[in-house]
């Protein structure tokens, strides 16, 4: 197993109490998998990446544990985080310009990770940079990395961010948002990029996304989250096919037809999502969710298997009734 997340919790002191942005999530992932992670603002998904990264806020404390093949992450040295970032587990924003210097040439910026990382002098570390553009399909790659970032499009930073992120060689990816800042023609783009570079590299990818569209393109399996907890997991087919908790079904419901998943984003469900200073005992949704019933406000659901099998949910309801027939 590539990466095993045990119990993850994230929970952060503020001056108004605690917040507990991720609670107890479990879940792994194969080497050279897609693992959407989908649900609306505020559930969770981008502290879950940067726990995993070792890069949460000051005022944030990681319990739990994330395996990275043999590695506990979760406590790791500064030093040990700095070697798996540098070379195991990369990660790209919705923005680019965080992770590329607006100053320096694309050249310098990327020559000087492979200088660093793989020992290779600056010559050799250009050209293969140049490769690495090439593989992310940056027309005129040997004359365009002597360009600064402002140089290039939005959605060509984009890839410039990837192909930087590549050079490592890490054996996964953690994509936040990548696209949504990109229009619709070049988010396709961008995807289909993601998905020959999984082929190519045999790298997997977290893909962090409010989009239907891009899990249903691109991704092994799906993650709902919801108050930082998660409602449902299943592999993508799975999961579009019958969601089994109200929380998906509701996502799901919101599309018109399957066929338009592809250019949907998450409509908003009815009422607010929970508030993360004080949590309810019971299941986080239970306020918004058609189904509940009273041990929905007394006890949290389990995250068990529907019907034996590698799908889960955390739903007191009957499956069958939420299930869509
Ligand atoms: N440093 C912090 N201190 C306190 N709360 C924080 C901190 N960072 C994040 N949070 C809270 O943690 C919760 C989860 O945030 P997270 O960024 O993971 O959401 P998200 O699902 O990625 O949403 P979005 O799609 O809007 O980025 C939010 O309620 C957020 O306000």
């Amino acid at each position: 197993m590539l990466l095993t997340v045990d119990n993850l919790g994230v929970r952060f002191t503020t001056e108004d109490g605690v917040v507990d942005a991720v609670n107890g999530l479990s879940f792994e992932l194969d080497a050279g998998a897609t693992l959407g992670i989908v649900g609306e603002s505020g559930s969770g998904k981008s502290q879950t990446a940067l726990a995993i990264m070792g890069l949460l806020a000051a005022n944030g404390q990681v319990t739990g544990s994330v395996r990275f093949k043999d590695q506990e992450l979760v406590g790791a040295s500064q030093r040990t985080m700095n070697r798996i970032r540098g070379a195991h587990i990369g990660m790209i924003f919705q923005d680019p310009m965080t992770s590329l210097n607006p100053y320096l040439k694309v050249s310098t910026q990327m020559a000087e990770v492979l200088v660093r990382h793989r020992g290779m002098g600056r010559r050799e570390a250009v050209q293969e940079s140049i490769k690495m553009l090439d593989a992310v399909r940056i027309p005129d790659a040997k004359n365009r990395v002597h360009r600064y970032p402002h140089e290039f499009s939005g959605g060509m930073r984009q890839r410039v961010m990837i192909a930087m992120t590549l050079l490592t060689r890490p054996e996964l990816l953690i994509a936040d948002e990548p696209t949504t800042a990109l229009d619709v023609t070049v988010q396709a783009q961008i995807l289909d990029l993601l998905s020959d570079l999984r082929t190519e590299f045999g790298v997997a990818v977290i893909m962090i996304t409010h989009d239907l569209g891009v899990v249903a393109d691109l991704c092994d399996d799906v993650l709902v989250l919801y108050g930082g907890q998660i409602m449902e997991h299943a592999s993508a087919r799975t999961l579009f096919k019958g969601p089994t908790h109200p929380y998906a079904r509701g996502l799901l419901d919101s599309i018109p037809s399957l066929e338009s998943v592809h250019q949907s984003e998450l409509v908003a469900i009815p009422g607010n999502p929970p508030d993360l200073l004080h949590l309810p005992p019971g299941c986080p949704f239970e306020a918004r969710c058609a189904w509940a019933h009273e041990s929905c406000v007394a006890q949290r659901p389990a995250l068990v298997t529907v019907d034996g099998s590698d799908h889960r949910r955390a739903c007191h309801a009957d499956v069958q009734e939420v299930r869509p027939t």
